[in-house]
């Protein structure tokens, strides 16, 4: 006979947990080799209005442009690669994310976080800051500051959500 259930699951994910998860869950689409980044925009409904991961311009061949890290710049993944939260802005339903929160794997780089001000975003939470330091990380911090941008680096309370697609196996 099974137990009957008095009270709610115990072990269900936060809030915070869960958009984190769902943006990394979407980096998972991205085919760079070195760094896969996701970003989900969340409104103050905690409601999910845009995600994004990393990866080159609609219809610009993941197969021909280049990956590379290194070599003339116009020879490595940079000049054409658009960053996780410019697709999850560009991806967002239409409507107004004044007020909306991005959840990133990665810190945002200068030029997303102007784009994340300007679009209205008033949070931005994330994982990694493995580029803290670098002038673009310094530039969006000092811009954040300024805009009235609130960061906080994610501790998630599970530290592993595992998600199984097939029964078997
Ligand atoms: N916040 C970010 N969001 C992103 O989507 N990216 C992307 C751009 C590249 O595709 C990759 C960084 O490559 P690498 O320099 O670590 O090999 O992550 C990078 C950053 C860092 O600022
Ligand atoms: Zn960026």
């Amino acid at each position: 006979m099974q137990a009957a259930h008095s009270g709610k699951r115990s072990g269900y994910l936060s809030w915070d947990d869960y958009f984190m998860a769902v943006a990394l869950l979407s980096a998972q689409r991205s085919k760079d080799p070195s760094t896969q980044v996701g970003a989900c925009i969340v409104n103050s409904q905690k409601r999910i209005v845009g995600v994004g991961y990393n990866g080159f311009p609609t219809g610009c061949s993941d197969d021909t442009l280049p990956w590379s890290r290194e070599g003339d710049f116009i020879d490595t993944k940079y000049p054409y690669v658009c960053h996780a939260e410019l697709n999850a802005v560009l991806n967002s339903v239409p409507g107004n994310l004044t007020g909306c929160a991005i959840y990133t794997a990665l810190f945002p780089c200068n030029e997303c976080a102007k784009v994340i001000i300007q679009a209205g975003i008033r949070e931005v939470v994330y994982l990694s800051d493995k580029y803290a330091g670098t002038d673009s990380v310094r530039a969006s911090r000092h811009m954040f500051e300024q805009a009235g941008v609130a960061c906080r680096q994610l501790e998630p309370a599970n530290p592993v959500v595992t998600i199984r697609l097939s029964e078997n196996g």
